[in-house]
Formats: structure tokens, C-alpha cells, sequence
């Protein structure tokens, strides 16, 4: 059996694992390793649909999200990768009853200094024509928006942690956290019997999570929420048009890079939760069925619409669908988990949230406050809900 020691453990090499690997070296920390029971961003970061933009209706989200902007927009020249991002722009459209809160949130927003603004139908039906229109009463539309890919983007985070010194082990399994006689976290119990120390485990596990914290006596409510996407073939490839959440029909859209339309749901009023590890990757008939009227509704005249294929991925959900970001009641041990589906676009921010907090217990970005994202939130009945929620769509924005 072997012993190792390191300053940051990070259990979970998946994007947001490697998102504060990076931050922390980038910060000059660099006695960091991350272990991964797989292969890197094998877990549910392939399944991220990718959707960058600010639309929430809590500013330190929205404020994460508007720094996420900006580390995509200069990707190419902070790692030598583009993310695979496409700023084509984000719009969310709302029915008659949801024209209050979209006012509220991009006031909201404009207040953070993000590029916002409403537009009108005329607008909108020139950023994507075809669309059918008429029961959209309002739209907000962020041009700096879009759509990049977690996967690269996780790769692009790990590959420049690992230039500048951090350590990172792919196929190595945390079967326990090891706690010291005052209960302290001190480091992981690897399969195989090999140990890792360390002054702090930062568990970025998504759904994997409550399960390596419950026995240390940090319960830790995440539960993989069920998530279906549905690929379209309109018949001709989709021009470059925004990201789409149409919050009329509870549906969103993205146009993927071979002109296919990628479809996700927006209605979370009966959410269905899978074993992370064991659920079959396919959307089911109803939500195909469903899929299919929404888009034909939406999109009326594609020339010769087929589904080309679908998928299943899982969002690490909390109460309140909100992450999870700052130290658990037992020393030594730090949380990042219950992304709840706003993962990749504020995973740049996630990164240096965590980096400030563990090495200065404060953070340095802007209009964030750490403390609503704290483990405690839930015990104390204080959930981090929207100020501006929309009536239909839960607590996604
Ligand atoms: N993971 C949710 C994707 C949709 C959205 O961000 O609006």
C-alpha cells in the first residue's frame, strides 16, 4: 500500500473538478491533485447540453455566469482551445403570463452590467426566421450568449492545470474519506487500499456525492434528476441562430454543429430521478412524442423533420436546484456539487469561487455572494430561490 500527500485533494475529475483544479494552480496552488475513478469527464459532463448564458433570477448566479462569458469569449487565448464555444447569442421567450419576471430579471441583470436587453418580435424573427412567434408576448436577448461543449471545455481546464503542476490520476476510485480522531477530513481511502493526505478534500463528485460524505457525517441532499435530449434533423441544416428557452412551450433549443437541433425540456413540474449508474440512455416515447409537437409547433415548416437520435443525461440536483459551493461542517472538507444544470456556464466561475475561498475564505468575484451557495442554507429552511421565478418553469433560471 502506498501513501501520498497533497495540499487539495479534488475527488472528481469531471469539468467542475478541473475548473477549480485550474483556478487553484492559476492562483499559484499548485501542490493539487485530482483523481478520477474513470477516465476524465467521463461522468455526466459529456451529457451537458452547454447552454451559456446569464438568464437567472439571483444575481450571484447571474453574475457567475456573466464571468463564465468572458472566460469562454478569451478561451482560445487562456488555454490554446476554443471550448468549442459559439457565441450565436441566447434568448429566453416568454408567454403573457411570464412578461413581469422577464422585466425584473434583465433589470436585474443590466444592474450587474451584463448585455441584456429586450427585443420584439420583429427582432427576434430576424435572429431566427421560421420560428413561429405568436404566443411569445416578450423576449430578452444576450448577444455574448451561446453554447460551447463541457467536455472540451473540462479537458481544455485540466490539460492547462496539468501544464503549470497539478497532478491528476484517472482511473482511481475514492471508496472512503478519512477522518482523524477530532473527525477531521485528513485525505481518501483508495480501491485497493492505497491512501492519499491531505489538508483539504474538495469533493466535486456531482451525483456521486452523497455518497462519499454521508459517512463523515455530511449528508448531503443530490439526487440525479432524469434529463432527456432529443436531436432533430429539420430536414436542411438549421442556420447559426441563438440558443432558444422558450418558456412558452417549456422546451429549449440549441443548433448544434452539423445544423441538427438539439432539444432539452424546460418543464421540471414532475421530475424523475435515475441511478447515475445504472439508466438507459435514450429518451422514452412520451418525452419524443411530447418533443415532436412542441418543435412542430414551434418550427411549422421544416422541410422533412426526423429525430436522428436522443440521449440521457442526469442534472445533480439539490432542494433547491442550486449548487452547493463552500465547506462542509466537518473540517477539512470543502463542497462543490448539486449543479443542478447551471454547471457549465458558470463552471469558470465555480473554479475561482472555490480557489478564493480555500485560500483566502473570501472570493474576489464580482457581484458573487459566497454565502449563498453555503451547505447550511437547507437546514436553516433559507432556500436559494429566484427573485423573479417564471410561473411553469421551477427553479432552472
Ligand atoms: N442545463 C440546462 C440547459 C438549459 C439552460 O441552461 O437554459
Amino acid at each position: 500500500m502506498t501513501s501520498t500527500t497533497t495540499r487539495f485533494l479534488i475527488v472528481g475529475g469531471g469539468l467542475e473538478g478541473l475548473a477549480i483544479a485550474w483556478s487553484l494552480a492559476d492562483q499559484g496552488e499548485t501542490d493539487v491533485l485530482v483523481v478520477e475513478r474513470d477516465t476524465l469527464c467521463s461522468g455526466m459532463t459529456g451529457k451537458s447540453s452547454g447552454v451559456v448564458r446569464c438568464h437567472y433570477g439571483n444575481p450571484s448566479l447571474a453574475a457567475m455566469s456573466w464571468y463564465g462569458v468572458d472566460i469562454f469569449t478569451r478561451a482560445t487565448e487562456l488555454f490554446g482551445d476554443d471550448m468549442a464555444f459559439q457565441q450565436c447569442g441566447y434568448v429566453v421567450g416568454v408567454g403573457e403570463n411570464n412578461v413581469a419576471p422577464l422585466h425584473a430579471n434583465v433589470e436585474m441583470m443590466q444592474g450587474l452590467g451584463i448585455d441584456v436587453s429586450m427585443i420584439g418580435h420583429e427582432t427576434m424573427a430576424e435572429l431566427w426566421p421560421g420560428l413561429h412567434l405568436e404566443d411569445f408576448a416578450a423576449f430578452a436577448y444576450e448577444p455574448l450568449g451561446g453554447r460551447g461543449e463541457a467536455y472540451m471545455a473540462g479537458m481544455a481546464f485540466g490539460a492547462a492545470a496539468r501544464k503549470l503542476g497539478v497532478k491528476v490520476r484517472q482511473s482511481t476510485t475514492v471508496t472512503k474519506l478519512l477522518q482523524g480522531a477530532d473527525g477531521r477530513v485528513v485525505g481518501a481511502e483508495l480501491a485497493g487500499g492505497d491512501t492519499i493526505h491531505a489538508d483539504t478534500v474538495i469533493v466535486a463528485a456531482g451525483p456521486w456525492t452523497p455518497a462519499l460524505t454521508e459517512p463523515v457525517g455530511v449528508p448531503v441532499d443530490v439526487r440525479a434528476q432524469r434529463a432527456q435530449l432529443v436531436l432533430i434533423d429539420q430536414g436542411e441544416p438549421t442556420p447559426v441562430v441563438p440558443v432558444l428557452s422558450d418558456l412558452a412551450g417549456l422546451s429549449y433549443v440549441c443548433r448544434e454543429p452539423n445544423g441538427e437541433l438539439l432539444v432539452g425540456n424546460s418543464d421540471h413540474a414532475a421530475p424523475q430521478y435515475i441511478d447515475p449508474d445504472n439508466y438507459i440512455n435514450r429518451a422514452d416515447e412520451s418525452t419524443i412524442d411530447k418533443i415532436i409537437m412542441k418543435m412542430g409547433h414551434r418550427l411549422p415548416d421544416m422541410p422533412d423533420p426526423r429525430i436522428t437520435s436522443s440521449y440521457v443525461g442526469a442534472y445533480d440536483v439539490t432542494p433547491d436546484y442550486n449548487p452547493i459551493i463552500g465547506p462542509s461542517p466537518v473540517d477539512g472538507l470543502f463542497l462543490a456539487t448539486g449543479f443542478s444544470g447551471h454547471g457549465f456556464k458558470i463552471s469558470p466561475a465555480v473554479g475561482k469561487l472555490v480557489a478564493d475561498l480555500v485560500l483566502t475564505g473570501d472570493t474576489t468575484l464580482k457581484n458573487v455572494d459566497p454565502r449563498d451557495f453555503r451547505y447550511s442554507r437547507f437546514a436553516e429552511g433559507d432556500l436559494l430561490l429566484s427573485l423573479n421565478p417564471y410561473v411553469g418553469a421551477g427553479e432552472m433560471r
